[in-house]
């Protein structure tokens, strides 16, 4: 297992990246997560020591907290409308840049951010470089009325798609199932590999209990992985900058 000490320098040296593309007077998307946590962190310390002048929506409660204790200016994206940028964490980034998000619970308003903006750029440590999206369970919110049935639908969609006998598993903590900040339940789908994402993503979305899942294709131009040493690794799609 990797040494968390090393996981905390490495955030640390992707949140220093991520920084720099900030620019004065931008509007400001704001992931959640550990750490996007650390990006609000040295933001904060970048606004401050250059008295820079930044507007930002934030994907959850905590982030909003987190930045406005911080001193930064967070609105109401509908108050912001389209933001320049989004900075914000990950589960997974394959190699085309699409992602697993959701481990937080926040992916619904991480992806409303995400998509209202010009660019989106994921901070991260190597751990969630991957060949294959799936290993980290996919999160996928759902409403709370009928949620079984909803299961029942996401498990017969998985398997049209040849992923059979995965289980969709309600997300809980201490007993009590997670709650999202829009009040509704998590389901985390234990798939191992996803090989036609896009089919997926399609699937999921057409059920009606579904409030959205936690792929993320397609969405993030830049990848921003921090290492151990202070280093970045930066991963780039082209043709979505
Ligand atoms: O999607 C997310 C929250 O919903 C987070 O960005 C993701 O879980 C990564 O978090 P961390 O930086 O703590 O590993």
């Amino acid at each position: 297992m990797t040494d968390p000490a090393t996981i905390d320098l490495s955030k640390d040296a992707a949140a220093r990246a991520a920084v720099q593309l900030v620019e004065n007077g931008m509007k400001l998307g704001l992931g959640t997560g550990s750490t996007a946590k650390v990006f609000v962190d040295r933001l904060a310390e970048r606004v401050h020591a250059e008295g820079m002048d930044l507007r930002c929506a934030s994907t959850s409660k905590a982030t909003a907290d987190q930045a406005r204790n911080l001193g930064l200016v967070v609105m109401e994206l509908d108050d912001l409308g389209w933001l320049d940028l989004t900075i914000d964490g990950a589960d997974e980034v394959d190699p085309d840049l699409n992602l697993i998000k959701g481990g937080g619970a926040a992916h619904l308003r991480e992806k409303i951010v995400a998509t209202a903006s010009d660019r989106m750029v994921v901070v991260a440590d190597q751990g969630k470089v991957v060949d294959c999206l799936g290993k980290f369970k996919l999160p996928v919110e759902v409403i709370p009325f009928g949620w079984q049935s909803t299961r029942t639908h996401i498990e017969r969609v998985l398997e049209e798609l040849g992923m059979a006998e995965r289980p969709a598993i309600l997300r809980e903590r201490d007993g009590k199932p997670v709650l999202t900040d829009e009040s509704n339940l998590i389901l985390d789908l234990a798939l191992e590999q996803i090989h036609d994402a896009r089919a997926l993503a399609r699937g999921l979305s057409s059920i009606a209990g579904v409030v959205e899942h936690g792929l993320f294709l397609n969405i993030c131009s830049l990848a921003i992985i921090g290492c151990p040493d202070g280093s970045v690794v930066e991963l780039r799609r082209e043709d979505l900058e």
